[in-house]
């Protein structure tokens, strides 16, 4: 059995509806997957410097930075991801509730962990972008050359290569990079966001 933990959780009273009126919008989090090369992270830093220029309280959280520090521990194996996943997914629910905007760029592979991070992120709050390119199209693209790395066999368990990547059934919203330029998939995803900002959640 379980050992029983003594935790007690101690309210200050001070609500997120009052944060989030303090701040001038709600709070949510736009969770971006994708494969790697897919333009999350390209779309993810246009979109919090619009939030940013537009005054609201925002921040990105990446895989790339989030796995130098708190993450340093985890790999890319299947349960190491899951535990990114929910730990990076535990940052975005405590920023919400913090009153902040959080855009979340994971490639976030498996559907399973997908879920894990809305249910602790809440249904409510939580946006899944599913940022479309094929695996062709980010190996061409290649920007971190780790395409041509992975083909050498000189990287092991990479998403799309030697490692899955579970297309989302459902999601908010989906961009296809590889039709739309830049400047379209931020225009669409803008308009999105400017939907739940002002509480209309399509
Ligand atoms: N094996 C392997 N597979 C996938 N990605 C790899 C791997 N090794 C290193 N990288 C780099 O790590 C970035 C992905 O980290 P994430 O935290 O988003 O991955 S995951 O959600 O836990 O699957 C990923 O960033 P993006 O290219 O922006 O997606 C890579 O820079
Ligand atoms: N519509 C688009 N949206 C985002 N990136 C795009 C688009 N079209 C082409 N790209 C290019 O694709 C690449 C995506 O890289 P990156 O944002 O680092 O991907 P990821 O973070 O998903 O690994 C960039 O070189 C970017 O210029």
């Amino acid at each position: 059995m379980k050992e029983k933990i003594n935790l007690f959780i101690q309210d200050s009273g001070i609500t997120r509806e009052q944060r989030e009126n303090r701040n001038g919008a709600n709070a949510f989090t736009i969770w971006m997957t994708g494969l790697s090369g897919a333009g999350k992270s390209t779309l993810s830093i246009s979109l919090e410097r619009w939030l940013f220029n537009n005054s609201y309280n925002c921040y990105r959280l990446d895989g790339d930075s989030i796995r130098q520090g708190m993450n340093r521990d985890l790999g890319f194996s299947k349960v190491d991801r899951a535990e990114n996943i929910r730990r990076a997914a535990e940052v975005c629910k405590l920023f919400n509730d913090s009153g902040i905007i959080v855009i979340a760029s994971f490639i976030s592979p498996f559907s399973e962990d997908r879920s894990i991070a809305e249910n602790i992120i809440g249904k409510r709050w939580f946006h899944l972008v599913y940022i479309n390119a094929s695996i062709e199209v980010c190996k061409k693209r290649d920007v971190k050359g780790l395409y041509k790395l992975s083909s050498e066999g000189k990287l092991k368990d990479f998403t799309g290569i030697d490692s899955l990547f579970e297309i989302p059934e459902s999601t908010s919203l989906t961009l296809n990079t590889e039709i739309l330029s830049e400047t379209a998939s931020l225009n669409i995803l803008i308009q999105f966001v400017q939907t739940i900002i002002t509480g209309k959640k399509p």
